[in-house]
């Protein structure tokens, strides 16, 4: 069973201990969850965007722009009654949009979603590069590696048939997921990927050390803190957008 951070819907059946006792059990907890940072990266427009906004707030969103350098949605989830943060970075496809932050996407990463579009062949012949991208940042080989196909509902305009999806995806030893996060019957394949990449998680070990947890991020600790404004992270404004998108909004 999974539960979201956002609706405080946290299971907690133990003994409700008073007062300030129970204040230092819930900061206890939160401290000692575990987080695991997931990046998804695919070419601009694959959905990448609507992917994490469908696991992380149930819903496909009313429109999206561009993303600029990267959004960030959290849920948590509970695992064989461990409860796990994930912490999904929503990076830019375009490339005028992640220069200045691919370092950071990079940092300290416990699994990758790679996000094509089933109706765009050119976003399917553009993995390598992204697998060669993640190789360049020296990501580790051992980390869970997921291959998403998008945009299932538009069945008249697949380009990319499975077999061949499913070719790459076991040359490169990832499970392949074919899904929409439009369509509300695929809402959960959009939640079995996350949900397989939490269970491959919850057996691993955390990367991070552990005072990098939480909500303490800074540049000090080569994170980007996310709460900045766009500049101060260093991007680039959209042309289209106002560039201030942070944290997820559902
Ligand atoms: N039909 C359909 N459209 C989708 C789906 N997912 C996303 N879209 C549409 O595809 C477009 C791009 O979606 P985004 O999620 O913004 O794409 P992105 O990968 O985040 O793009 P960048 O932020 O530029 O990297 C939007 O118009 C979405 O409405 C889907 O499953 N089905
Ligand atoms: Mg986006």
């Amino acid at each position: 069973m999974a539960t979201s951070e956002s609706s405080g819907n946290v299971v907690d059946t133990s003994p409700k201990p008073q007062s300030s006792e129970r204040s230092v059990t819930v900061l206890e907890k939160q401290t000692q969850r575990r987080i695991f940072k997931i990046i998804v990266i695919g070419d601009s427009n694959v959905g990448k965007t609507c992917l994490t906004y469908r696991f992380c707030c149930g819903k496909f969103p009313d429109k999206t722009e561009a993303t600029i350098g990267v959004d960030f949605r959290e849920r948590i989830v509970d695992v064989d009654g461990e409860q796990l943060k994930l912490q999904l970075w929503d990076t830019a496809g375009q490339e005028r949009f992640r220069k200045s932050m691919v370092q950071h996407y990079y940092r300290n990463v416990h699994a990758v979603v790679f996000v094509y579009d089933v109706t765009k062949m050119s976003s399917f012949e553009s993995m390598p590069g992204w697998i060669e991208e993640c190789d360049r940042h020296n990501l580790n080989k051992e980390i869970p590696r997921i291959f998403v196909g998008n945009k299932c509902d538009v069945t008249d305009k697949i380009a990319i048939n499975t077999n061949l999806a499913q070719k790459f995806a076991d040359s490169h030893n990832m499970p392949l997921f074919e899904t929409s996060a439009k369509d509300e019957s695929k809402a959960n394949h959009v939640e079995a990927i996350f949900m397989t990449l939490a269970h491959k998680l919850k057996n691993a070990k955390p990367m991070m050390p552990v005072h990098m947890y939480g909500t303490g991020y800074s540049r000090s600790n080569d994170v980007v803190n996310i709460h900045d404004s766009p500049e101060k992270r260093g991007l680039q404004r959209a042309e289209s957008g106002d560039g201030t998108r942070e944290g997820c909004s559902c």
